[in-house]
């Protein structure tokens, strides 16, 4: 009987270790981590997420791209929040194919960028686990965590992540490399741990 007990729980484990691999592959294929980066510190989160988490990773693109110059750009996005323009965009993405989303972006003058309404308002999430995640030039999130509520309403949303990166209008474009960069994995770790999403190898 004892011996049959042993048995019966190798045979368990054994089972049980390829069914949480397997599960773990299939769960890989249907993330997504899609971000819209201009100097690249949310790419550079993207990417520390995208080595955990694996799925598609995929930038943002638009149709028209921004201005190079800051005064510029700044200046279109806050006509395009004023007037609620959806600039169109290049990127067009197989959302079906997605269980999990990863949404990353900057604050661009304290909100969501337009592109990222774009997306949102295009591309159907009902149904789907939407997880945010931002740098901004130290003044936060502002209401783009909110305007992601308010876009996907049949969404399951979990907690967010943001963390300070450039600070393009003072010339600090890249921010997040080197010692940032290893802070932030640390800390991207830990929030995917806390959210559940972590992969355990
Ligand atoms: C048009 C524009 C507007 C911005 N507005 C804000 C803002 O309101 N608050 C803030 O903290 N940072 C703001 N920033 C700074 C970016 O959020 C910050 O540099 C971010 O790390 C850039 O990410 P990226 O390198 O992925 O483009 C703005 C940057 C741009 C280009």
């Amino acid at each position: 009987m004892t011996k049959l007990l042993i048995l019966l729980t190798f045979f368990s484990s054994c089972f049980s270790s390829v069914t949480m691999k397997e599960i773990r592959l299939q769960e890989s294929d249907k993330v997504l981590v899609v971000y819209l980066s201009r100097t690249n510190n949310t790419k550079a989160l993207a990417e520390i997420i995208h080595q955990e988490v694996g799925g598609d990773l995929v930038p943002l693109e638009l149709i028209n791209p921004y201005p190079e110059n800051y005064r510029a750009i700044v200046k279109q996005v806050a006509e395009e929040n004023e007037t609620g323009f959806l600039p169109p965009l290049k990127t067009k993405v197989d959302i079906k194919k997605y269980e999990t989303i990863f949404i990353g972006f900057p604050t661009w003058g304290m909100q969501l960028p337009p592109s990222l309404k774009s997306f949102l308002t295009e591309n159907n999430l009902e149904g789907k686990t939407v997880i945010p995640f931002n740098s901004n030039a130290g003044y936060g999130v502002g209401s783009s965590f909110d305007t992601i509520e308010l876009l996907c309403p049949k969404s399951k949303i979990l907690e967010g992540f943001s963390i300070k990166g450039g600070k393009e209008r003072d010339g600090i474009f890249l921010a997040i490399k080197g010692e940032k960069e290893k802070e932030a994995k640390v800390a991207i770790k830990s929030w995917l741990s806390k959210i559940k999403l972590g992969v355990v190898d």
